[in-house]
């Protein structure tokens, strides 16, 4: 299959097969030598008919919901096969002119023109915000898939569009639109930010990781390199690369080739394609690995956001424990933090120096931590959480289940410090503080109505 022809993310996408024995009217005839070739064609286009109308009468979308019930139950095939169908159409007169207006440098003389991809992600919407807020030209592009509740994204597509942002629905992996998307603007920077995301899924659903952190990255460079002028990029890698490292605080120098994950063993993949693109075709090309961004606007399926969703609904919250009870700790990196590092590294990138497709020089290739070097301990998460939401979390203690997590990270931000100026300068409880009021601010949450049980209502 080309490419460009791929579902969003084909992973989940699967075979029904048919209940035969429960709908015995539905059955074709089977193929037998007295059958008439009238009756088998009526058949055929009668099964074919009822194929169609199935087809085109199944729900299209889930009603909207602000309350994130399970971020699990709408990561099904076909949640994400009718939030693929939901994708409008691009192209045409109107289209193109959004595209190069959201797209314009705006006041920053010298400033960047740049797409985003995963702008109505948890990263993808606060850095796009951030570009435009100080003057640069910047374009969204979004898939919408139903990994997590479709309607936080559209949430942040709303607000990206009152500032000024158009984010254009699409997959990474729609090769003819990304170059329609270069044809129309000759983009500065990438900043590449659309991924599977979560170390855990992987489990559940491994062909999606390699459907949009292998072949959707392979696709962005691929229209990157052809592009004229070939803009620099700026990506997503991970913590999660360190796998079993055991050195800690973890630098760019150790070891990566250890992946504990199949979501880390794509990012690396991710690290070596980028290495790959840089020699050959001349991409500047920084690679930056976050370490648990976390704060409002995050995603429902980490740790810090169901924790606050359970906990407020008095259900019970499982912490992992490692071997011996040993503590689980993450680097925990505010959203803030993070946003100012991807700037920083967008302004450090330096040029692309291929054209045409052929390089002519070399070009950098970096890689960068950002985390915030001060790992705390889940338990630790938990209890700020229970003082900000005045609510005691029923706390599970659990061994850590055999899914990809590592027992902890720890990031050494040297390189990023001395090259990119990066500073994180939010702890997690000011951070978490921060998160606690959006959600309970978005989700209509007044802790002020809490039941007897210390449960909180929604208003
Ligand atoms: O740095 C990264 O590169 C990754 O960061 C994030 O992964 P993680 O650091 O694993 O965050 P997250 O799931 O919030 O678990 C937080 C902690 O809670 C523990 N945890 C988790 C679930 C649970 O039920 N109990 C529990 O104790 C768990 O063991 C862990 O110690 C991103 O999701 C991932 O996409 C990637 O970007």
């Amino acid at each position: 299959m080309d490419v460009d022809d791929a579902p969003s993310t084909p992973g989940k996408w699967k075979m029904e097969k048919p209940h035969h024995r429960h709908h015995p009217r539905l059955l074709l005839p089977r193929w037998h030598h007295s059958y008439p070739v009238s009756k088998l064609v009526f058949w055929s286009f009668f099964a074919l008919a009822l194929f169609l109308a199935l087809f085109l009468l199944s729900p299209r979308s889930s009603a909207p919901t602000r309350i994130p019930d399970s971020f699990a139950s709408s990561s099904t095939s076909s949640g994400v096969r009718r939030a693929a169908l939901q994708m409008a159409p691009w192209g045409g007169p109107a289209w193109e002119k959004r595209v190069r207006s959201s797209a314009r440098v705006r006041r920053n003389p010298g400033g960047a023109s740049v797409l985003v991809t995963g702008a109505a992600g948890f990263v993808g919407m606060h850095v796009a915000a951030a570009l435009k807020r100080r003057g640069d030209g910047v374009l969204g592009l979004d898939n919408f898939n139903g990994y997590y509740d479709p309607s936080l994204k559209r949430a942040r597509q709303a607000l990206l569009d009152r500032a000024g942002v158009f984010v254009v629905e699409g997959d990474i992996n729609d090769g003819a639109l990304l170059r329609k998307l270069f044809d129309v603007v000759p983009f500065t920077h990438v900043v590449h930010l659309a991924a599977q995301a979560g170390v855990r899924h992987a489990l559940v659903d491994p062909a999606s990781y390699v459907h949009s952190n292998v072949a959707g990255l392979v696709s962005v460079l691929e229209a990157a390199k052809a592009a004229d002028p070939q803009p620099a990029i700026v990506w997503a890698s991970s913590s999660s690369v360190y796998g079993l490292n055991s050195r800690v605080p973890f630098s760019e120098v150790d070891r990566t080739d250890r992946p504990a994950s199949l979501y880390a063993a794509t990012k690396k993949a991710g690290e070596e394609i980028a290495h790959v693109y840089n020699h050959i075709y001349g991409l500047s090309i920084t690679g930056l690995r976050f370490f648990t961004v976390y704060g409002p606007w995050g995603r429902p399926d980490m740790a810090y956001f169901f924790f606050t969703r359970d906990i407020l609904r008095g259900k019970p919250v499982s912490i992992f424990e490692g071997p011996d009870h040993a503590t689980v700790a993450r680097d925990f990196t505010y959203i803030d933090d993070i946003v100012k590092g991807c700037l920083a590294a967008l302004d450090h990138a330096g040029k692309s120096t291929g054209s045409g497709g052929k390089k002519r020089g070399p070009a950098p290739l970096r890689i960068y931590n950002l985390g915030n070097t001060s790992p705390v301990p889940v338990t630790k998460l938990v209890s700020i959480l229970e003082r900000l939401l005045k609510v005691k979390a029923v706390k599970k203690f659990v061994k850590m289940p055999r899914n990809g997590d590592v027992q902890f990270t720890h990031a050494n931000i040297t390189f990023a410090q001395k090259e990119l100026g990066y500073r994180p300068t939010t702890g997690l409880h000011t951070g978490l503080k921060k998160f606690v009021r959006w959600y309970l601010e978005y989700y209509s949450i007044s802790l002020s109505k809490n039941d007897s049980k210390g449960r909180s209502t929604s208003s």
